[in-house]
């Protein structure tokens, strides 16, 4: 288990990561999430072993002791994926994959690779250098690097960001499945909520250098603590709950995904349609309601200025709220 224990760490004087604590557990795939700046990729690096820290960091029983007691920076049962792939422009992509494998056995390092440039779609180019490959290509190498000599942990810093979502897909699930199956414990800084909710055992959502949410993907998304999290995972809604349900005593506000809302009924609350965004199997709409901004879906585009009545269900507003 990998057990993070009371850390803190300024690039100043000033103390940016403020005294996080979490454990992970071998195996366990745990996204991290928030807005840009919040502190993801600092929170890797300290992991990795590359800033040194107030408070302790264990692997199992072993204490990661930071730069400041290890020559070379860095542990060597964890890789860490940087937003920079850091591959050798000069070699091919095959060669970047087996830079770090051992040629005491070529047919082994071979079998290697190719596995590895299997599992990242890339084994048609692995005769190709690095130096001609675009930017998804490289990152799809560069995972496939780290992945050469099997880590204990692995430390992903966005690893989809420069892939296509055609490919993204795929990718994901090939590569996540892989790690299931072998055990990799792995942390993945992330802005896409795919990552978060379709993948991880466990999130962590962070807003200026804290943990401020801790729980599975279904707990965040369904019971976020404020419209921050909510917002991590899409666009969202915070409205005041007398909007639907004047008469009853349910709480101040609530969050609400545009998908929560539903459209076009006798009943509900009135609102003025500004907007209509194609989200492909439906429109995202954005009104009015009482002025303040309301957002939801609607299966065919609605024209500004149309007036329509919008309700959220009752049961729905008292279980996010834990009234019920
Ligand atoms: N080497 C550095 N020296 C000084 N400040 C830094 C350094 N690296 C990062 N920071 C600052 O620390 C804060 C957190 O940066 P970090 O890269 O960890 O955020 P992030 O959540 O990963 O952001 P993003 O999602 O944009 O990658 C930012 O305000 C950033 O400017």
């Amino acid at each position: 288990m990998l057990k993070v224990k009371k850390i803190s760490f300024g690039y100043s004087k000033k103390l940016f990561i403020k005294n996080l604590s979490f454990n992970v557990q071998k195996g366990e795939n745990v996204s991290i999430i928030g807005a840009s700046g919040c502190g993801k990729s600092t929170l890797l690096q300290i992991i990795y072993g590359l800033h040194h820290v107030k408070g302790q960091i264990f692997w199992n029983e072993k204490e990661l002791l930071g730069p400041n007691f290890n020559i070379v920076p860095g542990e060597e049962f964890i890789k860490y994926l940087t937003q920079d792939f850091d591959l050798m422009p000069p070699l091919t992509v095959a060669e970047n994959v087996g830079k770090f494998l051992s040629n005491m056995y070529p047919r082994k390092k071979q079998q290697r690779v190719k596995e590895l440039l299997e599992l990242v779609e890339m084994a048609d180019m692995a005769k190709v250098k690095a130096k001609f490959l675009s930017g998804g290509q490289q990152q799809r190498v560069a995972l496939a690097r780290v992945l050469a000599k099997p880590p204990e942990i692995l430390l992903l810093d966005e690893p989809f960001s420069h892939i296509d979502h055609f490919r993204k897909n795929n990718l994901r699930r090939n590569l996540f499945s892989y790690l299931k199956a072998q055990n990799i414990t792995c942390l993945v800084a992330t802005h896409d909520s795919t990552d978060a909710l379709s993948f991880a055992d466990k999130t962590l959502a962070m807003r200026a250098g804290k943990i401020i949410a801790e729980g599975s993907p279904e707990e965040l998304y369904r019971k976020p603590k404020n419209v921050y999290v909510a917002s991590l995972f899409g666009e969202v809604n915070e409205l005041p709950t007398k909007q639907f349900f004047p008469h009853e005593r349910l709480g101040e506000k609530v969050i609400l995904y545009p998908h929560e809302i539903e459209v076009g009924t006798s009943a509900g609350v009135e609102v003025r349609v500004k907007n209509s965004y194609f989200k492909g199997q439906h429109f995202l709409i954005e009104a009015e309601i009482n002025g303040e901004k309301i957002f939801f879906e609607s299966s065919e585009k609605l024209q500004p200025g149309r007036i329509m009545k919008v309700i959220a269900s009752e049961n729905l507003i008292r279980s996010r709220l834990g009234n019920n």
